[in-house]
C-alpha cells in the first residue's frame, strides 16, 4: 500500500521536493522534484502577487483593497508554514481539466515562493485507463488499487513517467518555477516490497513505513475530485469536516467508504502514525483550494486526525 522512502532533495539550491507514495505499487507513483533557486525567490513572489493584484487575470476579482487585505491575512499562515514540509498528493481524478491543473500548479508554485518545502506526488488512473481502453485492456481494482499485471504495468510506467510526470514538470516550469521529475526508480528513491495481497493485485507493492517522517512532513493533503470523505458517498452535501483515525476506519468497516477513497484514508492513517501532524482530503476540483487549506482557517475539505 502506501509507502515509499523519501529521499530529501540535498541541493543547497532547492526547495522543494521529492517523493512517491500512496497505493504505492512498485514505481507507479512519480514526483516532480521542483527546485527554487533562492534568488529566484523575488522574482517567482513578485509574479505571484502580481496574479493576485492584477485586476486582468479574473474578471470576477473582488476590488484590489479587499485583495490586498486578503493576502495580508495570509501571513501568520505564511510564517507558520515557512520552511515547513508540506506532501501534496495530485489524485488523477482533480486532473481531468486543463484550468484545473494550471489552478493547482499556480498554488504550487506561489507556495514554494513563499518559502513552502512542497513535496508534488502525482497519479494519473484515469488517464492510465484511458491508455489502457485504447489497447483492449480490461482495468480492474482491487478495494480502490488496481490488479496490475506485467502488461498493464508497463503502460502504468509509460503513462505515468513518460506522459503524466513530464506535463506536471512542463506546467510547474512554465508557471516559474524549476522542476525536476523523479519516479520511484531513479536514484533507488523509493524501495518496495511485494503487497501481502499481490497474488491477487499483481505488481503493487508497499513502501518502506517511515517515509513522512523521515522528511519530517508537517502537513499531508491529498487532492481529489470529491469535497472530501462524504458521510454518503451520494450525497455530495455529507462533508465530513473532521474524524478520527477511528471514526474513518469504521467508515471503512462499514462500507460508507469505499473504491479509491480507501487508500487515500489508509495512506493518512498512516501518515499521522508516523509523525505527520494534520492529513486532509480535499477538492481538487475547487479553484485554489490548496491555498484555502493551508492560508486560512476555515480549510478545505475532511482533516483526519490521530
Ligand atoms: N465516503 C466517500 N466519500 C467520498 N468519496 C468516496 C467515498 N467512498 C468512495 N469514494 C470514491 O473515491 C473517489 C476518489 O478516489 P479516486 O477515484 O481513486 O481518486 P484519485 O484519482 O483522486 O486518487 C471518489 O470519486 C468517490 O467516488
Ligand atoms: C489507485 C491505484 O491503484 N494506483 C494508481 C496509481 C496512480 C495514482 O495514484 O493514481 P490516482 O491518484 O488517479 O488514484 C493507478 O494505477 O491507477
Amino acid at each position: 500500500m502506501l509507502a515509499a522512502k523519501i529521499l530529501p532533495f540535498t541541493s543547497p539550491h532547492s526547495k522543494l521536493l521529492v517523493k512517491s507514495n500512496d497505493f504505492a505499487p512498485s514505481f507507479q507513483n512519480t514526483v516532480p522534484l521542483v527546485k527554487f533557486k533562492r534568488n529566484s525567490k523575488i522574482t517567482c513572489l513578485k509574479s505571484s502577487l502580481q496574479s493576485i493584484v492584477s485586476p486582468e487575470i479574473d474578471s470576477d476579482s473582488p476590488p484590489a483593497q479587499t485583495r490586498v487585505k486578503i493576502l495580508s491575512e495570509a501571513l501568520p499562515f505564511i510564517q507558520k508554514f515557512r520552511g515547513k514540509t508540506i506532501v501534496v498528493k495530485y489524485g488523477g481524478a482533480a486532473m481531468k481539466s486543463e484550468a484545473l491543473q494550471a489552478s493547482v500548479i499556480a498554488d504550487i508554485v506561489l507556495l514554494a515562493c513563499v518559502g513552502l518545502r512542497i513535496v508534488f506526488v502525482h497519479g494519473g488512473g484515469p488517464e492510465i485507463n484511458q491508455w489502457l481502453g485504447r489497447l483492449n485492456i480490461q482495468p480492474n481494482f482491487l478495494n480502490g488499487l488496481r490488479v496490475t499485471d506485467a502488461s498493464t504495468m508497463e503502460i502504468v510506467s509509460m503513462v505515468l513517467v513518460g506522459k503524466v510526470n513530464k506535463h506536471l514538470v512542463a506546467l510547474i516550469n512554465k508557471a516559474g518555477a524549476t522542476a525536476v521529475g523523479l519516479s520511484g526508480i531513479d536514484g533507488r528513491l523509493l524501495i518496495a516490497r511485494p503487497s501481502p495481497n499481490s497474488s491477487q493485485l499483481g505488481f503493487v507493492g508497499d513502501i518502506a513505513t517511515g517515509e513522512l517522517a523521515g522528511i519530517g512532513a508537517e502537513k499531508l493533503i491529498l487532492l481529489t475530485d470529491v469535497a472530501g470523505i462524504l458521510e454518503n458517498r451520494e450525497d455530495p452535501g455529507s462533508l465530513v469536516k473532521q474524524i478520527d483515525i477511528k471514526g474513518v476506519k469504521k467508515m471503512i468497516e462499514d462500507g460508507k467508504v469505499a473504491g479509491g477513497m480507501i487508500p487515500k484514508v489508509n495512506c493518512c492513517i498512516r501518515s499521522l502514525a508516523q509523525g505527520v501532524r494534520t492529513t486532509s482530503i480535499i477538492d481538487g476540483r475547487l479553484k485554489h483550494s490548496l491555498l484555502l487549506e493551508i492560508l486560512t482557517d476555515e480549510g478545505a475539505g475532511t482533516m483526519i486526525t490521530g
